[in-house]
């Protein structure tokens, strides 16, 4: 295969330039990084170390991998990386303003505001808050063979993030509505066809984000009014120490972006849970003896962090599926990454889903070993980006204690009230084209347990 240069370094800098096997212009090996993510990366790195290129879903795109090329891209020392345009190209039209799509200073006024929605005060009152919808949700989950759990999780929690999110009571035709709409606007950001075609995923996000704006704008002059306990009031209420508020545009961009950002993400970590709980029953007896011994049908807040077994499983399943697989930068002025030259224009990507499969940095990579994260062991400290599940930089999650409330939570009342199984040979099928989930939806064996 054809080895190229993605530009020359400038003379006399002592950089190294980029080099690359970069397929057909636009096209590239984009099929093979979205079907087979590992071997891709695994080949990729074993031929030209942390640092290449390729075309990528029509752009060219540099490949940052391993943990010391992710710090360099996150922390971002120059201002070299920028967020919006990178992330625009995959979701601008569906998630337009979101904080994520918001760079340097205008970003950090963002956040400033943002940060007021999820300190420690809210924090616990969401996770209040969250308690009794959970039980009534799982309740639902009717025992039998082939129940699919990623549907369900995803359907309780977007249930929750209304309910938490937004207070507003929502009938199953608007939640489903609702839910609908989202699950458009992400897959939208991955369309081979990137135009309104009527029909396909480009064409169905637009509408989407259409129904959203709507929805928040007709439900946002009574929460400016009432105010409330939940994201959607927090978000129209947080005030800066001096004084600066987010705009009704804002708050509708916000709200869109947050729901977004906060139910794929925690489904996804819940269904990795799941399918591994099922696979090594001993665990799930493990933590369903942790559960047991709290003896409390909830969670509290300041439970959390006596759930060491659930906190090493939830870690366990970032690491093997991490939620958001890939954090792309568009390269707005010329810098370099671990003495690369890395030229304007183009777009830099740092994989997370890949890079917490490195046996660089992980042993035995692939293998579900939650003792990794044990106080004796912590794998993850042999660098400080090894395991980034949740970002790094001014971008890092901003939801991320609120992920792992959510997360916790949900899964200390299912331990309690279900056990669930899969045959010993079943493998899932791991969709990666998109944010990665099961194809099947994970069919597993359901049973309800008597309270003991
Ligand atoms: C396990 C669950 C989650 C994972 C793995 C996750 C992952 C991430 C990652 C990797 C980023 C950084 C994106 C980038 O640098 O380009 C991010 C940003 C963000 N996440 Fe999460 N997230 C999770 C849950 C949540 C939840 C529950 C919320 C809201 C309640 C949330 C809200 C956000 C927001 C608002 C940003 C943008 C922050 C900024 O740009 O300043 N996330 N998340």
């Amino acid at each position: 295969m054809a080895l190229r240069v993605l530009a020359t370094p400038p003379p006399g800098s002592g950089l190294k330039p980029v080099v690359g096997d970069p397929g057909l212009p636009y096209i590239g090996n984009t099929l093979q990084v979205m079907r087979q993510p590992f071997k891709v990366s695994r080949e990729r790195y074993a031929r030209f170390g942390p640092v290449s290129w390729s075309w990528l879903l029509g752009q060219q795109t540099i490949t940052a991998q391993g943990p010391e090329a992710a710090e360099a891209v996150l922390v971002n020392r120059d201002k070299a990386f920028a967020n919006g345009p990178a992330w625009s190209y995959f979701i601008g039209p569906f998630f337009h303003r979101g904080i994520m799509l918001l760079d340097f200073d205008e970003h950090l006024h963002h956040r400033r505001i943002m940060q007021q929605a999820f300190n420690k005060p809210r924090l616990r009152t969401y996770m209040d808050a969250m308690a009794p919808g959970i039980a009534k949700g799982l309740d639902a989950w009717e025992p039998g063979h082939g129940f699919r759990f990623y549907d369900h999780v995803k359907q309780l929690t977007l249930d929750l993030a209304t309910d938490v999110f937004m207070g507003v009571a929502l009938d199953r035709a608007e939640a489903d509505r609702i839910n609908g709409a989202f699950i458009d606007a992400v897959r939208a950001g991955t369309a081979y066809v990137r135009r309104p075609v009527p029909g396909l995923r480009w064409h169905k996000g637009v509408r989407a984000r259409a129904v959203l704006e709507e929805f928040f704008r007709r439900h946002l002059p009574a929460k400016r009014r009432d105010g409330g306990d939940d994201l959607f009031a927090a978000l129209c209420q947080a005030e800066t120490d001096d004084g600066h508020r987010f705009t009704d545009d804002d708050v509708v961009n916000h709200m869109i972006f947050a729901l977004m950002a906060a139910h794929d993400t925690t489904t996804i970590t819940l269904t990795t849970m799941a399918y591994y709980l099922a696979k090594h029953p001993e665990w799930q007896e493990r933590l369903r003896d942790e559960s047991l011994a709290l003896g409390k049908p909830a969670l509290e807040f300041d439970d959390l962090d006596t759930m060491t077994g659930i906190d090493m499983v939830m870690k366990e399943a970032l690491r093997l599926v991490a939620p958001v697989p890939a954090l792309p930068r568009r390269v707005v002025k010329d810098t370099s990454v671990l003495g690369f030259h890395i030229p304007a224009g183009t777009t830099i990507v740092v994989p997370l889903l890949t890079n917490h499969h490195m046996p660089e940095w992980w042993p035995e990579p692939d293998r579900f070993d939650p003792e990794r994260f044990a106080p004796e062991r912590r794998e993850d400290k042999a660098h400080k980006y090894a395991w980034a599940p949740f970002g790094g930089g001014a971008h890092k999650c901003i939801g991320l204690h609120f992920a792992g409330m959510q997360v916790k939570s949900i899964m200390h009342q299912l331990l309690l009230t279900r056990r669930w199984s899969v045959p010993g040979r079943y493998t899932w099928p791991l969709d990666t084209t998109s944010l990665p989930s099961p194809k099947d939806g994970l069919p597993v064996r359901l049973d309800r347990l008597e309270p003991r």
